[in-house]
């Protein structure tokens, strides 16, 4: 709602009221409708102020709104509306003025805001526009140029960015005392001005065109942005309003705006965590870490370091190799400075000292071990934690998928172990899976999810199996990519499809990227191959390619060698070429195993890739490794590359139905019927027996089942 008060004197006050962001929710319109009128029938008012309650200006329109029916006032006639009345309307921005907050006050004659507000219009990042007059209005005020950069990303910044944009009127520490009474309101309705357009305009949006298509593969809503600044620049206000609605109402039919939406909820679903044991964020107590250690300065640590000083902790960095310890401490501090220098940090970087003695870890209050990714080597690191760090110290691992229990069982105090599982690079990647062992403290995972969320990322608490939920469910992805090669496919005709469908990387490029020799050293100590591991096409009772080995087997271990899956321009480097030497080595592989090659249409491609790895995904929630398909989906959208505007891979199940990936995956199956991935899941049949429920109702229908049993 919204509400009324006189100040002393002639200004009208009305204060939105929608905890927590002043969202303009059907009841909030209706107030700022009825309040205006109230205050354009006082005589008494000669100008009128719209704020927000508790220090918030407005976080948009109620984006929950969205999926039902439209009630209340259209925000489009009501911010006409304010901008029509003829007593000066003034928007006093604290907080933030996003989206539809940011187009109301834009309504608004002036804008004044605190010099920490945050505004910005960031509807293309939930697949819509701003399609409440800010496509219009916003370019006729501060320029083309300008908007399209801020529409099209979604960016957001604070007053004095707009202050130099003259989008603001005043920008200060205090915006109590607020003067507009007395001006002619004739220039302030932005509706009115023309668009101020650079003199190379036609080439201008062609190339932010031709930028958005390349940056945002196949997401509809930044074309659709371009279009409306586009109608912006060549049209009459009312008929660029006109453009700004045919788009919107394309926008918000799409599976995409849907897909951008969820993806919203689910980054906030997840911070709700919750154990299978009850323990859950509303009722465990995080500790405030202050001092931390690192130990293992390779890649991964080295980005760790960075990412815990960038929040003002204290970090001890170690790493026993004399070479590498002296590499990282000249690596390490330059990275810090260039990213606290890249965000404008207001806390100054934690101090960072770096030792090759594991003995000085012991004042620190968590400690984060990064070593090579071998159980015997972590293990005997743990055992020396144990013994040199404080009592109650908190040790972590970042293992992408080895046991966490058995690391718990060396250590006195096995509920004080947790694995943070951090993606490359670590001080850049959004992504945290916070692995809680069945001995794991609700203390201990609260405490490594908030510090993950104070290292700006998005924490995942997940159980404890090999791979846990992102790379356990990549594995069925990886391996259905190399059958589909001995099958007839090459990997660029993989990659095309999976990039056309959204991913930055097809499944080869980023296998290339991270290293064949990671998948190969995991796949040796699971006895799949090396020495004495016989080279046949079925292992340990399944069937098995042995491609990327053969690959690792011939030097070509990805960019790092010049030579992978690809050929690059020597070791190092980025640009991927097709490789002849990858398609006689192809045929020669099949004409040794007696396969013949057919030519695989980008469906199949497609659904086998992408349906092995969502079975995981369900099998996954079915054994409890992660609470809700939410959880699934962030993992993936934020550490795998999966396409923001697809929602995730369960999301995605759900828009292409439950019910066709049954029937493909039985298909697949029954084809391939050596390859257990694709058997569908228990839980996938249950949902389809059940009429397949939306997605949000999945974690109720998963609790209910396992308490009866079902699953
Ligand atoms: C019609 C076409 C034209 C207009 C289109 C638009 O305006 S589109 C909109 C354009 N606007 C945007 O895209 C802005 C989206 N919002 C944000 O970017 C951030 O929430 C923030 C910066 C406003 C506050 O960050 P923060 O870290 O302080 O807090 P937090 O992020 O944790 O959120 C707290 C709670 O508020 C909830 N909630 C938040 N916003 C909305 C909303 N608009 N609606 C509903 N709910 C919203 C959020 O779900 C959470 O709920 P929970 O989990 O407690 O039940």
């Amino acid at each position: 709602m919204a509400t009324y008060s006189r100040l002393p004197g002639s200004v009208a006050l009305i204060t939105l009221q929608n905890p927590p962001v002043n969202a303009l929710s059907a009841a909030v319109r209706q107030g700022i409708v009825d309040t205006v009128q109230r205050a354009l029938k006082d005589p008494k008012v000669t100008s009128v102020v719209i704020c927000g309650q508790n220090g918030k200006f407005c976080g948009g329109a109620d984006i929950r709104e969205f999926a039902g029916p439209m009630l209340g006032p259209p925000l489009v006639p009501m911010i006409h509306a304010i901008e029509a009345v003829d007593k000066p309307v003034a928007a006093a921005i604290e907080g933030v003025a996003l989206g539809g907050g940011l187009e109301l006050a834009l309504g608004c004659h002036y804008r004044i805001a605190h010099s920490k507000a945050l505004l910005g219009l960031p509807e293309v990042t939930l697949g819509l526009l701003p399609g409440a007059g800010g496509s219009q209005r916003l370019p006729r005020l501060i320029g083309l140029t300008a908007a399209l950069d801020l529409i099209t990303t979604g960016r957001q910044h604070d007053s004095s960015f707009f202050s130099s944009l003259h989008l603001l009127c005043v920008c200060s520490q205090s915006i109590s005392s607020v003067c507009v009474s007395g001006q002619s309101l004739d220039s302030r309705r932005l509706s009115t001005l023309p668009c101020p357009c650079p003199p190379d305009v036609d080439s201008l949006l062609d190339k932010t065109m031709v930028k958005v298509r390349q940056r945002s593969r196949g997401a509809l809503a930044p074309v659709a942005c371009v279009q409306a600044l586009m109608a912006a620049a060549s049209l009459p206000y009312t008929q660029g309003m006109e453009k700004e609605r045919d788009l919107l109402t394309t926008l918000f039919n799409s599976g995409q705006a849907r897909a951008l939406q969820y993806a919203f909820f689910s980054q906030r679903v997840v911070g709700k965590w919750s154990l299978p044991s009850g323990a859950s964020w509303d009722n465990s107590a995080a500790r405030t870490i202050s001092k931390a250690a690192v130990i293992g300065l390779g890649t991964m640590g080295r980005g760790i370091v960075v990412a815990l000083a960038l929040t003002g902790i204290s970090v001890v960095a170690v790493e026993t190799q004399e070479k590498q310890l002296a590499e990282a401490s000249q690596v390490v501090p330059a990275m810090l400075q260039r990213e606290a220098g890249r965000r404008s940090l207001a806390t100054p970087p934690g101090v960072i000292s770096f030792s090759s003695n594991l003995q000085d870890v012991c004042e620190v209050e968590l400690v984060i071990e990064a070593v090579f990714e071998d159980m015997s080597l972590k293990l005997q690191v743990f055992r020396h934690l144990t013994s040199v760090c404080r009592p109650g110290t908190l040790l972590c691992s970042n293992t992408s998928g080895l046991d966490i229990d058995r690391l718990a069982a060396v250590t006195q105090s096995p509920g004080l172990v947790v694995g943070m599982h951090f993606f490359a690079p670590a001080h850049v990647m959004k992504l945290l899976e916070v692995v809680y062992g069945p001995r794991s403290s609700p203390e201990a995972v609260a405490t490594a999810m908030q510090l993950g969320k104070r290292m700006g990322k998005v924490s995942v608490a997940v159980g404890n199996c090999p791979g846990f939920v992102g790379n356990r469910m990549l594995k069925p992805y990886l391996e259905q990519a190399n059958f589909l090669l001995e099958e007839g496919a090459t990997p660029q005709q993989v990659d095309e499809v999976l990039e056309e469908f959204g991913f930055p990387m097809g499944v080869f490029r980023m296998s290339d990227l991270s290293g064949l020799d990671v998948g190969w050293r995991i796949r040796k100590e699971a006895g799949l191959t090396g020495p004495g591991v016989e080279s046949t096409r079925t292992r340990q009772g399944r069937r098995y390619s042995p491609l990327p080995d053969q690959v690792c087997e011939a030097g070509r271990l990805g960019q790092k060698t010049g030579r992978g899956w690809y050929q690059y321009d020597g070791p190092g480097g980025r640009v991927a070429r097709s490789d002849h030497w990858v398609n006689i080595f192809l045929e020669a592989y099949r004409a040794e195993h007696g396969l013949v090659a057919r030519s695989i249409a980008p469906e199949e491609i497609l659904e086998r890739c992408l349906y092995a790895l969502i079975n995981e995904g369900f099998n996954i929630l079915q054994d409890a490794m992660a609470a809700g398909p939410e959880d699934i989906d962030a993992i993936y959208v934020f550490g795998y590359g999966w396409p923001r505007h697809h929602g995730g891979p369960m999301f995605h199940a759900g828009q292409v139905g439950l019910g066709r990936i049954l029937e493909r995956l039985q298909h697949h199956h029954h084809n391939h019927p050596d390859v257990p991935h694709l058997k569908p899941s228990t839980l996938l049949r249950r949902l389809v027996a059940v009429g397949s429920p939306p997605v949000q109702k999945w974690r109720e229908f998963i609790n209910k089942e396992r308490v009866h049993s079902q699953l």
